[in-house]
């Protein structure tokens, strides 16, 4: 729309931060995945997903983002096959999203921005012993990229919007016992795939990204619900946690591949 237009234009806009780059970063993330330009790899499998529901410990702002974060001292919930030559265990999960509908998400598809974007974080524990310790590391984490698009009410986010208001602000978390982040997968198993970074800091290069081709489908109160956290914490003069997206960075010498012909 013509405001969105306007409201993106303006020199303080949030989106023109200084694309916050590491000195020397040769795969960087996110980025525009050009679907043309993505090569069809058949020996990609599908992503073997196992999570387990009682793993989940609690939500919390962290100033960033919300982060739903996992108990993650067994291979309880992982991810393996797929780009994945190892086990990866989940770790916390969480999403990027925009002020309006015209944009939020990180990675962009033919540069066509979501609202919004999931991110669910996996460590390899086949190599490493802590998340800590392997997110410095080469093939350290797995990431899943899911996009979101306005649609239908999705019953299973449902319960995690239900928690919002409890972590309003920074620093403020609220115990979340059952919850399986399978829900949040799209039923078609095709994605792209390719070598990245953690999108805030540290930004280390050590992500294999695993983007789902297809999105998932949440309703417009349910985002409005993302969009009333807070960045600030109680008692500060309050900041909408809203925009929490990264710029896109220069693809570089990297190949996106693509699970799916
Ligand atoms: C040492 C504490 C770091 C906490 N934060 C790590 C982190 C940053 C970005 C992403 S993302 N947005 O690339 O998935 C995941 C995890
Ligand atoms: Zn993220």
């Amino acid at each position: 729309t013509l405001k969105a237009l306007l409201v993106i234009l303006l020199p303080v806009h949030p989106l023109w931060k200084s694309p916050v780059s590491v000195p020397g970063g040769t795969r960087q993330s996110p980025i525009n995945i050009q679907w043309r330009d993505s090569v069809y790899d058949p020996c990609l499998k599908p992503l073997t997903i196992q999570y387990d529901p009682s793993t989940c410990l609690h939500i919390w702002n962290n100033g960033y983002s919300f982060l739903v974060e996992f108990e993650d001292s067994a291979d309880k919930s992982i991810i393996t096959v797929g780009p994945l030559e190892c086990h990866y265990r989940l770790k916390q999960f969480h999403f990027h999203w925009g002020a309006i509908n015209e944009w939020g998400s990180e990675h962009t598809v033919d540069s066509k921005v979501f609202p919004a974007e999931l991110h669910l974080v996996h460590w390899n524990a086949n190599k490493f012993s802590s998340f800590e310790e392997a997110i410095s590391e080469d093939n350290g984490l797995a990431v899943i990229g899911v996009f979101l698009k306005i649609g239908t009410h999705h019953k299973g986010l449902q319960k995690l919007v239900d928690a919002l208001p409890a972590v309003k602000h920074k620093d403020t978390s609220v115990e979340f016992d059952v919850f399986d982040p399978s829900c949040l997968m799209p039923s078609c198993p095709d994605y792209w795939t390719y070598a990245g970074s953690l999108t805030t800091p540290p930004l280390t290069e050590s992500v294999t990204w695993i983007i789902k081709k297809r999105p998932i489908e949440v309703d417009q109160d349910q985002l409005e619900e993302f969009r009333l956290l807070l960045f600030t914490s109680a008692g500060e003069e309050e900041k909408k946690m809203v925009d929490n997206f990264r710029p896109l960075q220069p693809l570089m010498n990297r190949t996106v591949r693509s699970s799916f012909e």
